[in-house]
């Protein structure tokens, strides 16, 4: 049964793999509802960061309200979710479709299914969606849209001749599109007078009104002076106000069931209401939430530490900010001997890491030494004591430790079959152990598990060489297994260098330790003495390199002349320094940290 207040409501998300044209279509979409004016016309109107706009991903996702009147006059309201593009922001994406009756499922017409279209599409089989299959870019001089359609028919099941042929860039096929919403997507069910229950599916930290959550409204309805409570936690709060997107916060009166919308309530800890959870009433509550909800689990780890140590409140207060407005951000202080007071952050993936440390830089002008990221290990000692670590420098001597156990992960690769060769060699250095391989036309699919750590720094980019950027993958977490796992100490100048540590398979502790300590005599400045750099299991050497001796001074090219210029090279060459770290006379810079990530197999 639909309510008459909502039978023309349209709750749906656009899919896609990464670079199949989402924003843009999204943008096109805005456009033709005419959401967006010439004067505040931008590219990429959801993506709302900064940091967003400029790498060109999606990661919060900003819903939208549009109106939408048919050729008879009929008006519908359509709510767009948008959702993220990244495997590290996967949990936000089923958490965005969970708001929604619908998805439109973008496949580009030149590339075809990949490895996100295929996860997405299950994420939204799995909750039940309509899926609206668009067969986009069609303006492309290499689209074959019927072949994508049929792609989209052999791997997923969804019938060709439902697909949408359509081009964000040209705004062809767009108002099919704007029909197949209204006709295929359901209006939401609920009923506005059941009791409260609303998801969660974002939220951010406003300084004047706390934390605005963005909720879709499930059952009941929601008012100012409301008061309500958090399941997962028992929390209450009285609502302050509530309202709608365009896509700028609009305040309105109500939201009832089968809407999507925001609610201010001055909640100022992000933590106590959080992505997934669901809220409901405290005077008449509902009896079940809605399922799944697990807080956000950071999964790699990484030291932060100022180079400047007197910055090290500024970090904090920094790190305190940014962990308003990211519940799944995590930080804790640490101790190195090496770079003395710093925190050890968690984060969901690389690419969460690396917006942070960027957003550290930036916004709050930190310069910082990064170690480098590590996985959750979990360790049984011989005393039977069980503990994690994702620290390196806290891992225990081989003689205490009884068990190891690491991450590992189910990945999906979709390749051209001219490539299997090679990738599944890749995957077996990586220790991957298949589980099934599935032919799609001229394509495989490849589903493996491979532990986390391995895929963790440079498997991307090899994948994406080896495979001349025709692979693509995306993963999920699945829990822990045993590891014959060793760490890996460095020393510079004789002296280990606790926060340099890290933790490798046995079978791979010569290579990487050669690679490592090769890197770092590679980035570290030369002395006027040489610097050994080595590599060390257990007091044992496994690998050597020498810093050569010299000290480049660069005043000596300024044949004494030219003052300013001296002063130029002098700040130049302070600046270099910032993000350095000096052990005795030696001084490490920020790359030697990373020597880890930058190493090839
Ligand atoms: N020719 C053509 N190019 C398109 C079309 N739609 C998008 N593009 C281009 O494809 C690239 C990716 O487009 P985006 O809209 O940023 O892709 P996306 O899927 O939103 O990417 P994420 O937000 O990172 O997931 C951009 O360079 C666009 O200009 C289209 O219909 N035709």
């Amino acid at each position: 049964m639909t309510d008459s207040r909502t039978s023309h409501i349209r709750n749906f998300s656009i899919i896609a793999h990464v670079d199949h044209g989402k924003s843009t279509l999204a943008d096109r979409i805005l456009e033709n509802l005419g959401a967006m004016g010439e004067r505040d016309k931008r590219d990429q109107t959801l993506d709302t960061l900064e940091l967003e706009r400029e790498r060109g991903i999606t990661i919060k996702s900003t819903p939208i309200r549009l109106q939408y009147t048919r050729a008879d006059g009929e008006k519908y309201t359509f709510n767009l979710i948008d959702t993220p593009g990244h495997v590290d922001f996967n949990y936000e994406v089923s958490r965005s479709l969970a708001a929604c009756e619908g998805v439109l499922l973008l496949v580009d017409a030149s590339q075809g299914v990949e490895a996100q279209t295929i996860v997405n599409a299950y994420l939204a089989i799995d909750s039940n969606l309509e899926i609206i299959p668009v067969v986009n870019k069609i303006d492309l001089p290499a689209a074959d849209p019927e072949g994508a359609a049929q792609e989209l028919e052999d791997v997923i099941g969804i019938p060709a001749e439902d697909a949408v042929f359509a081009s964000g860039k040209t705004g062809v096929g767009v108002p099919n599109i704007l029909e197949a919403i209204v006709e295929r997507i359901p209006p939401p069910a609920g009923d506005p007078d059941a009791p409260l229950k609303a998801l969660i599916f974002d939220s951010f930290y406003d300084a004047y009104q706390g934390v605005i959550l963005f909720i879709r409204v499930l059952e009941g309805t929601l008012k100012p002076k409301d008061k309500i409570m958090m399941f997962s936690n028992g929390k209450s709060f009285d609502v302050d106000k509530v309202g709608t997107f365009s896509p700028a916060l609009v305040v309105g009166d109500e939201l009832i069931a089968g809407s999507v919308g925001w609610v201010a309530a001055s909640i100022k800890d992000i933590h106590d209401a959080q992505v997934g959870d669901t809220i409901t009433g405290k005077e008449n509550p509902t009896t079940e939430p809605f399922p799944g909800f697990k807080p956000a689990q950071p999964v790699v780890f990484s030291g932060l530490y100022p180079t400047d140590t007197e910055d090290y409140r500024k970090l904090r207060e920094a790190l305190e900010k940014l962990k308003l407005n990211d519940a799944a951000f995590s930080f804790e202080p640490e101790t190195s001997e090496a770079l003395g007071f710093g925190f050890r952050c968690g984060f969901l993936g690389l690419l969460h890491a690396e917006i942070i440390q960027e957003r550290l830089e930036r916004e709050y002008d930190l310069d910082l030494i990064a170690t480098a990221p590590a996985v959750v290990y979990r360790v049984t000692l011989t005393n039977g004591e069980v503990f994690e670590t994702q620290n390196p420098a806290e891992f225990p001597t081989r003689d205490r430790i009884q068990l190891v156990e690491e991450p590992y992960i189910k990945l999906s690769i979709m390749l051209p079959e001219d490539y299997v060769g090679t990738v599944m060699q890749l995957l077996q250095e990586r220790r991957g152990v298949m589980q099934t391989m599935n032919y799609i036309g001229k394509r495989v699919e490849l589903l493996y598990e491979v532990p986390f750590a391995e895929i963790l720094y440079d498997f991307h980019d090899r994948l994406k060489s080896i495979s001349r950027g025709y692979a693509s993958m995306d993963y999920e977490q699945i829990g822990y297994r045993d590891g014959d796992l060793r760490k890996v100490d460095i020393m510079v100048n004789n002296e280990v260098i606790d926060a340099l540590a890290v933790i490798v398979h046995e079978t791979k502790t010569y290579g990487l330790g050669r690679k490592i300590v090769d890197k770092m005599a590679e980035v570290i400045p030369r002395q006027m003495f040489p610097v050994p750099v080595q590599a060390v299991i257990g007091g044992k050497i496994i690998a050597r390199a020498t810093v050569k001796a010299y000290r480049k001074d660069v005043l000596a090219k300024c044949y004494g002349g030219d003052i300013t210029r001296k002063k130029k090279l002098l700040e130049k060459q302070k600046k270099g320094r910032a993000r350095m770290k000096q052990f005795g006379t030696v001084e490490v810079p920020q790359e030697a940290f990373l020597a880890v990530l930058s190493t090839e197999e």
